[in-house]
């Protein structure tokens, strides 16, 4: 560990002189305008080139203040001994290796561009001919299923290889008459033949879905500039380097964007404020999903990376991902003792670094993200935590690391909420990674990683820092919390939703934690989740481009949601009637999401003309009572029992309603995926429910759905008869409850915006 002694003080304040020397090089860039001169001051930069120079510097202007104080300290002026020239001319040196890769980065994203624009002028060409992108991808789709099909004997539903509409599949081959669909059919696939489709799968939808842009096809692999760890001074350099590629940085990113996006307006740019972000997460979209956690991380960065901050997800590598490279980097962390390999992968997409960790600990845990007994999860938690925190030391994206200055990592629940306090325990305190800081984002308070004391053995950590985790509570005693003491530890705290943020704070809504998160108010934020605005959005969705489904907009919304909704009746084989209001449920099955509610209505439900679609896994006693339902009433209900996000995107579309009875939801996704669809969602008015689903009110014709005010079951039968009243008599309401809801912007950049104002507080706090 290098000292923090004069020595590195003398390199920092020779930095900052490189950092003129570059100036004087009047580097320009087209994004930000040019930056010459000579001063140290702010009169060389101009317009937003003055936002970065100030960027250049870890702590921002702050820092370059201070810096040019050092330097008119220590005598460095403009008069160099011959030492420091040489550590100028070094520097500079490395900074036209940077460059020159930099220059080669953007010389092959733009004959990647060019491909991509002859890709599509050829593919517009064919359209013509009539031989459209869609139907290739929908053939090789059908034919790969159908080969998976044929190698089970058939049992796989023949809707899933159904491409033409007009061939309505006979019900009892679908395997539809016990009422439960082919999320249950799916588990008759051997795990081989599984993952194979899924691989193929994955890597058609992907391929509609993203321009990676892979480390090895962009750029060869180049070692990193050797970054001593902890050497403050190093990692400034490496920072003002960093800085002076930032713009094509930004604009790599953009470029990406561009190719995905056209007509989407760009978020404000970050300017003086943009950081190096990290989030940690144990899933992390389209990779890996039980939940809403999943899609957060696979979004949030996006549109940070839009605004301007270099961005990276940290996950866990659970199976084979098709777009990420390994880097050939291996690192070990101990974990219970015993010496744990972290091997690297990384992709770079829509202009986010992703970076996979794979060990032994994760494989195989695809679909049980959380599988395994308590010491299994824990020590992977453990080993992920540890190996994260020093991702930005080690993985080299794009060739150069992140490094630790003018870094925020963002860790999600209680699963790497360990990650903060490693930061401090292991970093901080031995005065390491000393601009580095720590948000929390708390996605779910019920679940905080507790265990019994004596588990603490198992962090890793010194032997103090046990009064961090030790926690009391009536129901369950003295014992060990690791969500507890993340709180403690991290610099600031979100929540994702304000209504959540005052519900933690109180004995029903904290789970315990209450007192906990009433000491932490001061940094304590709600910010509402946005959604992927491509990945769920009737316009290019691509789980509506099949099956008689079709993509849709608010023009196109009469027509489109009707043909999806007969699609969906046809799917799931229930008569098809545009008249009949179709309801939809999706997500776990748990006493949270308050699935018990609706199976409490189902009597008053049945005697309503309803049809009733149910997506959901989670606890088995749940998952049979909702097979149980399907067979009392499979004249009107269907219920998949399995996870299946085609099956998620196709009911949001289907179905007229939403039914969300969750008995506390944090934010919540599906309401907002329901309503950028046009689908009208029924909430109980709780945390991120009641935050984002105004009620309606026929007077004013205004509000987006119907709520109820308590988890019971009456109150969910008042709500949801007002709201099938309207859908049968008043069309004029129902159509514009379904335009105001698919108006609104719903995108993560308005929450990106609030997530930098957050990190930025973590910066400068001390
Ligand atoms: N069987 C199934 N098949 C396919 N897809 C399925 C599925 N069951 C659920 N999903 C999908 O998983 C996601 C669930 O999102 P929620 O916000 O409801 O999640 P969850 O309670 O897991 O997350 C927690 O974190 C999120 C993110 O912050 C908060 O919104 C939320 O309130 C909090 O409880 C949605 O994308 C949904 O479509």
């Amino acid at each position: 560990m290098a000292s923090m002694g004069s020595a590195p003080f003398l390199v920092e304040a020779n930095a900052d002189f490189t950092l003129m020397m570059m100036r004087n090089l009047k580097l320009s860039s087209p994004k930000f305008g040019s930056v010459s001169g000579s001063s140290f001051g702010h009169s060389g930069a101009r317009g937003r080139g003055r936002g970065r120079v100030n960027h250049l510097c870890s702590r921002g202007l702050l820092c370059l203040v201070e810096n040019n104080k050092r330097i008119r300290a220590s005598g460095m002026g403009f008069g160099m001994s011959e030492e420091s020239e040489k550590m100028v001319q070094g520097t500079i040196e490395k900074s036209k290796q940077v460059l020159a890769m930099q220059k080669e980065l953007l010389e092959k994203i733009a004959e990647r561009k060019e491909l991509v624009k002859s890709i599509n002028s050829e593919l517009s060409l064919e359209e013509g001919n009539g031989i459209s992108d869609e139907h290739s991808n929908e053939s090789l789709n059908e034919s790969l299923l159908s080969s998976v099909e044929n190698q089970n004997g058939g049992t796989v539903s023949s809707n899933y290889v159904q491409s033409n509409e007009k061939e309505i599949p006979d019900v009892s081959v679908l395997g539809i008459d016990r009422g439960i669909d082919k999320c249950e059919e799916d588990d008759k696939l051997s795990l081989a033949e599984k993952a194979l489709a899924t691989q193929y799968l994955d890597e058609l939808l992907n391929s509609n879905r993203y321009e990676t842009i892979a480390p090895d096809t962009v750029a060869p692999y180049t070692e990193p500039i050797e970054i001593p760890i902890g050497t403050r001074p190093t990692n400034h350099i490496i920072e003002i380097l960093e800085g002076m590629s930032e713009s094509s940085l930004v604009e790599v990113a953009n470029e990406a964007d561009i190719v995905e996006s056209e007509g989407e307006k760009a978020p404000p740019l970050a300017g003086e404020n943009a950081m190096n972000v990290i989030l940690a997460a144990v899933e992390c979209a389209p990779w890996s999903k039980a939940g809403g956690l999943g899609d957060v991380a696979g979004s949030l960065p996006k549109a940070l990376a839009r605004r301007g901050h270099r961005v990276m997800v940290v996950a866990p590598r659970y199976s084979n991902y098709a777009e990420a490279q390994e880097i050939g980097l291996r690192k070990q962390y101990k974990v219970d003792g015993q010496d744990m390999e972290v091997t690297y992968y990384h992709a770079f997409i829509d202009g986010v670094d992703f970076v996979f960790l794979d060990s032994p600990n994760f494989r195989n845990l695809q679909n049980n993200v959380y599988g395994g007994n308590r010491m299994d999860i824990l020590k992977r938690m453990v080993l992920f935590c540890k190996a994260a925190a020093e991702v930005p030391w080690h993985v080299p994206c794009g060739g150069i690391c992140y490094g630790d200055g003018n870094l925020a990592f963002i860790a999600n629940d209680w699963h790497t909420a360990l990650l903060p306090v490693y930061l401090k325990a292991y970093y901080r305190d031995n005065g390491l990674m000393k601009f580095t800081r720590s948000v929390l984002v708390i996605h779910n308070i019920a679940h905080q990683g507790r265990g019994p004391l004596d588990e603490f053995r198992y962090t890793d950590l010194p032997e103090h820092y046990i009064d961090l985790f030790k926690f009391y509570d009536p129901v369950g005693g003295e014992h060990l919390n690791i969500f507890a003491a993340g709180i403690k530890a991290a610099d600031r705290i979100v929540t994702v939703s304000h209504g959540y943020a005052w519900e933690i704070k109180t004995s029903e809504g904290g789970w315990g934690l209450h007192g906990i998160m009433n000491e932490n108010d001061w940094k304590l934020r709600g910010i509402v989740n946005g959604i992927d605005t491509k990945d769920w959005n009737p316009k290019f969705d691509v789980h509506l481009k099949s099956d008689g489904y079709t993509n849709y907009t608010i023009e196109t919304l009469q027509h489109g949601k009707r043909q999806c909704k007969a699609a969906l009746q046809r799917e799931l084989g229930l008569p098809v009637r545009e008249d009949v209001p179709l309801l939809g449920f999706i997500g776990r099955l748990d006493h949270q999401k308050g699935i018990d509610l609706i199976a409490e209505a189902i009597p008053w439900l049945m005697g309503q003309d309803v049809q009733l679609a149910m997506l959901g896994t989670g606890r088995p006693d749940l998952e049979d009572m909702v097979k149980q339902l399907v067979s009392q009433h499979s004249d009107k209900i269907r219920g998949c029992v399995g996870f299946s996000v085609k099956m998620a995107h196709r009911i949001t579309a289907g179905a007229d309603i939403l039914l969300m009875p969750s008995r506390f939801e944090p934010c919540g996704l599906n309401q907002l995926y329901a309503m950028n669809y046009g689908t009208i969602p029924v909430v109980h008015a709780v945390g991120g429910l009641r935050d984002t689903v105004t009620p309606f009110n026929p007077f004013e014709e205004s509000g987006l759905g119907w709520t109820f005010d308590c988890a019971e079951t009456n109150k969910l039968i008042n709500a949801l008869g007002n709201c099938l009243m309207t859908f049968k008599q008043f069309k004029h309401s129902w159509e514009g409850l379904q335009r105001r809801g698919m108006m609104q912007d719903l995108s993560w950049d308005k929450a990106a915006q609030q997530y930098e104002e957050v990190l930025v507080a973590a910066k400068y706090q001390w």
